[in-house]
């Protein structure tokens, strides 16, 4: 190779990887950024958490706020955890009592959920996945009423919505099935 080559070659691999190192760190910043919003989320949230016995959650998909953090927490001060079970479209949804670690299968959405066989409870505090809320805490859903009737079922229970502060909307059209939630977690803080 003569000293010109040599040099180009170089000249060529700089420019592949400082293009890669941008790139990298690109991608690190992002994980950053979310993995701050989602412990900020879960500090917002522990003073919600008071002395529920069973807090339910949900396995996240990827563009909803993990509750994983705030579930971990709940276990440390000796709650029980629940994830909700889905059979069918009309079939309503259950909790199912779970620990980090208990085997899970995939449910309907693609979504992990606890087997048939997990002992069903009834969570004293749900915190809801949701695409969108409003100031007055109203709560839009996937549209399945999953939700809404596991509400209904548990009338006892906190009810708190887990959201990036993106999802805010000015209103959420209210029907008279809808139940609304008594507080919403974002990021940013909480709403209630
Ligand atoms: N993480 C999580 N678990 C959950 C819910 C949820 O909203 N989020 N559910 C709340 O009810 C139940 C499952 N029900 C669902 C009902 C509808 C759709 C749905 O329509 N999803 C869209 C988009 C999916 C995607 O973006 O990949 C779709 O299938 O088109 C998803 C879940 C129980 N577990
Ligand atoms: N308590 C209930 N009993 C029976 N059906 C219900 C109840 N609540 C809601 N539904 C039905 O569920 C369907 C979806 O309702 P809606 O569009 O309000 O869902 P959502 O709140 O967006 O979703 P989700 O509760 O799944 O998060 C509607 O057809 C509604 O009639």
């Amino acid at each position: 190779m003569t000293e010109r080559t040599a040099a180009e070659a170089k000249a060529a691999l700089r420019v592949e990887l400082r293009n890669r190192r941008q790139a990298f760190v690109i991608d690190l910043a992002q994980k950053a950024t979310l993995l701050v919003d989602t412990l900020q989320l879960a500090e917002h949230a522990a003073p919600l958490i008071g002395q529920a016995r069973i807090v339910a959650a949900y396995l996240s998909t990827p563009f909803e706020p993990d509750p994983m953090p705030i579930l971990l927490r709940a276990l440390d001060r000796g709650a029980g955890l629940a994830l909700p079970r889905v059979t069918g479209p009309d079939a309503p949804m259950t909790f199912h009592e779970w620990l980090p670690g208990d085997p899970l299968e995939e449910g309907p959405f693609r979504i992990d959920q606890p087997l048939a066989t997990a002992e069903r409870v009834t969570p004293d505090l749900i915190l809801a996945p949701l695409v969108g809320f409003d100031a007055r805490l109203n709560r839009l859903g996937q549209g399945a009423g999953y939700y809404d009737r596991a509400f209904a079922a548990a009338p006892d229970a906190r009810r708190i919505g887990i959201a990036w502060s993106a999802q805010q909307a000015d209103a959420i059209p209210a029907d008279a099935h809808d139940v609304p939630l008594h507080a919403v977690v974002t990021e940013r803080g909480v709403i209630q």
